[in-house]
């Protein structure tokens, strides 16, 4: 089953806390309302997440530091003693890896792993394997900043003669042309992940099934916009760290039951102490600076 305590601080709280303030009853109440749980994790650093460059769909195994951040995931799970029936995936091995080396930890890689392309990492066009500080020194910040996280302004796209044209990769052959995107913005993301969360991974969730999803900062960051609905002014601003369990909870419609300790602007929280967690956050925001 699924333990109901969730990180380092909520142990604290229920140490601490002789007559819990009237927010914290609430979340207790809510909390035993809550009927499903999914857990997401985003991969672990990637070899070019350690060289700063764009990487979208072109497919990049996870650095040693990623390796780590995985299994560091994986422990964090054991630990709140976390179990699944099936995990989803994209169809990218710094994803796949990340979800077998979650599994391997927890010791739980007989489940079925669905991959799909459509939790891919968002489709980045031209900006593919580009440097994302030397794009900055080039287009400048504000340019970059909107490539890389307004809702709806995709980058350039990857044409046929582009060294990471989607059409030449070989997971993608049976994905039909009219549908193989040459760039994506954050919309077109949600867009496309979607129809995959509403008609494959909610039935599951539906049915009893408990969840592990292993994916990307922008196909999670598409979800979760979706999740709590968070404005589109918002969305731009929140930030999803490398290899840490998001765990949201859900009533019997699937609507979102904030959890204690959730995120900022999410019903959802990391397994992961508010310190470090800044840290993690903070890395990836500081992969683009203003000069
Ligand atoms: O390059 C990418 O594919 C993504 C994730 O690493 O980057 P960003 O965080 O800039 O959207």
């Amino acid at each position: 089953m699924f333990s109901s305590s969730c990180c380092s601080s909520e142990k604290s709280t229920s140490i601490r806390a002789k007559d819990p303030p009237a927010a914290t009853v609430a979340t207790q109440a809510a909390r035993r309302m809550s009927k499903y749980t999914v857990v997401f994790v985003r991969h672990g650093q990637s070899v070019w997440n350690l060289e700063n460059k764009f990487t979208g769909w072109v497919d990049v195994p996870l650095s040693e530091q990623g390796v780590s951040e995985a299994q560091e995931a994986g422990k964090m799970l054991k630990e709140h003693k976390y179990e699944f029936d099936i995990a989803y995936t994209s169809v990218l091995k710094r994803a796949i890896q990340t979800c077998n080396i979650v599994l391997e930890e927890l010791d739980q890689l007989y489940i079925p792993v669905e991959k799909d392309y459509r939790l891919n990492e968002r489709m980045y066009g031209a900006l593919a394997g580009l440097n994302k500080q030397e794009t900055v020194d080039k287009h400048g910040i504000d340019q970059v900043m909107i490539w890389r996280r307004s809702y709806d302004v995709p980058p350039p796209p990857a044409t046929e003669d582009h060294e990471y044209y989607p059409g030449n990769f070989p997971w993608a052959k049976d994905i039909p042309k009219d549908k193989l995107p040459l760039t994506e913005s954050l919309k077109l993301t949600l867009e496309r992940v979607l129809p995959y969360w509403n008609e494959t991974i909610v039935p599951m969730v539906k049915s009893g099934k408990r969840v592990l999803i292993a994916a990307h900062g922008n196909s999670i960051r598409a979800i979760i916009k979706h999740l709590d609905n968070i404005p589109e002014d918002v969305i731009t601003k929140i930030d999803v760290p490398t290899g840490v369990p998001l765990v949201y909870e859900f009533d019997e419609d699937m609507k979102p039951i904030k959890r204690e300790n959730a995120a900022e602007h999410l019903s959802g929280s990391y397994l992961l102490n508010p310190d470090e967690l800044k840290k993690k956050i903070e890395a990836v925001k500081n992969q683009t600076k203003a000069k």
